[in-house]
């Protein structure tokens, strides 16, 4: 959906005239009244975990919505944390970032670190699957690294990688675990497919389909640096150091970073939880934005943009049967699936959409064999 949102919005506009709005009138509630009616149960209350309230609803209705990180409370002593100097050796518990928070902060310090190493020591790292693994660099638009393994894992990232990604795997499980019950399948339908995903792997031989990948935009001048599209696991985190991702409300992109008036982190459906929940939750379309240099932190002028990119993708034997993801919530299935690997089920939806963080060259070599192909000019992430 969301590549085809600007050509629309660009779309010159119609030749106007009366017949041609009635006749399109007609049309439209010709249209509706042939459309089947959706018999399909609406979606039972499932709260995501660290998701505000009033932001519950935007997963399942346009693919996004922000995980918020509780602060910890001020002291009514106006000082940050009840011990001193002098009593730090006592038990006395401090209120605390909350670990994920402090994982990707740390883990945002170390990717700075490696992404300030000279080329020629990143070049080690050069990438060896496209990019879905290792260090790329796309000049004048930005460098990131896909990490899989700790084997192919940079020494400065090693731990906080290791560290973050087991936080956000546990976290991401249990948000399918809440949208498992909203959907009205059973415990474990959909968290069933995490498995060794959960934790970066040490080894080539244990790796897994789900990455991690941080990036460092440069330039501060205003124009998109990632294109639209929508990730193609089951759930993505984004977590960016100064404003930048947007997210697609049906109608435009809205620059969700720039709302966060405290930590957070935005968490995006991709597509193969839109096909697990039989399209009930749509992926969410979103692309990076560089809107001009920001202000200066900490008297500091910043120079990049960092952000740090968890995709969480089914385990790639686990075997599907939308059989046993059919409710009645999600009704059934248009084209049923009967013991077919996530995996192999992922390669068909990767191969319906181009990748936006493939070099120039590469990705319109993609777009124009997918422009072959009818309506699969989606892009993926
Ligand atoms: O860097 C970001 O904020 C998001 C990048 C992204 O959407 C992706 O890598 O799929
Ligand atoms: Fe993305």
């Amino acid at each position: 959906m969301a590549t085809t949102a600007p050509t629309k919005m660009d779309s010159p506009r119609e030749h106007f005239s009366v017949s041609g709005l009635i006749a399109k009138l007609k049309a439209r509630r010709k249209r509706k009244e042939e459309a089947p009616k959706d018999t399909r149960q609406p979606l039972r209350s499932s709260p995501l975990p660290l998701v505000l309230p009033q932001h519950q609803s935007t997963l399942v209705n346009l693919g996004w919505t922000t995980v918020t990180f509780p602060q910890p409370a001020p002291f009514p002593n106006g000082l940050s944390s009840p011990t001193s100097p002098h009593t730090s050796d006592h038990a006395t518990p401090t209120p605390d970032t909350h670990p994920l928070q402090q994982a990707y902060e740390d883990l945002f310090k170390a990717s700075a670190a490696f992404f300030d190493l000279p080329d020629s020591e990143k070049q080690r790292w050069k990438t060896k699957l496209g990019s879905e693994e290792g260090w790329s660099k796309i000049p004048g638009e930005k460098e990131f690294i896909t990490l899989r393994t700790l084997e192919y894992t940079p020494d400065v990232l090693k731990e906080p990688a290791a560290k973050y990604w087991k936080l956000i795997g546990a976290h991401l499980t249990s948000s399918l675990g809440r949208i498992e019950g909203s959907l009205g399948m059973g415990t474990e339908a959909l968290s069933r497919f995490v498995g060794p995903c959960g934790t970066l792997q040490d080894t080539d031989a244990g790796k897994t389909a789900t990455m991690l990948r941080l990036f460092r935009y440069e330039g501060w001048e205003e124009k998109v640096v990632a294109e639209p599209h929508a990730d193609l696991g089951l759930l993505s985190f984004v977590v960016g150091d100064v404003p930048g991702l947007e997210v697609w409300n049906g109608q435009q992109f809205i620059p969700i970073e720039k709302t966060y008036t405290q930590p957070a982190g935005t968490l995006l459906a991709g597509r193969q939880l839109q096909r697990f929940s039989n399209f009930r939750y749509p992926a969410g379309g979103h692309r990076v934005v560089s809107y001009g240099r920001p202000s200066e932190v900490d008297g500091q002028e910043k120079k990049y943009r960092f952000s740090i990119v968890f995709v969480l993708r089914a385990h790639e034997p686990v075997i599907v049967n939308s059989a046993d993801l059919e409710t009645e919530v999600t009704g059934k299935w248009e084209h049923p699936v009967t013991d077919m690997s996530a995996g192999v089920l992922y390669e068909q939806i990767r191969n319906a959409h181009f990748n936006i963080n493939t070099g120039m060259k590469e990705r319109e070599e993609q777009r124009r064999k997918l422009e072959g192909k009818k309506g699969n000019e989606k892009a993926s992430g």
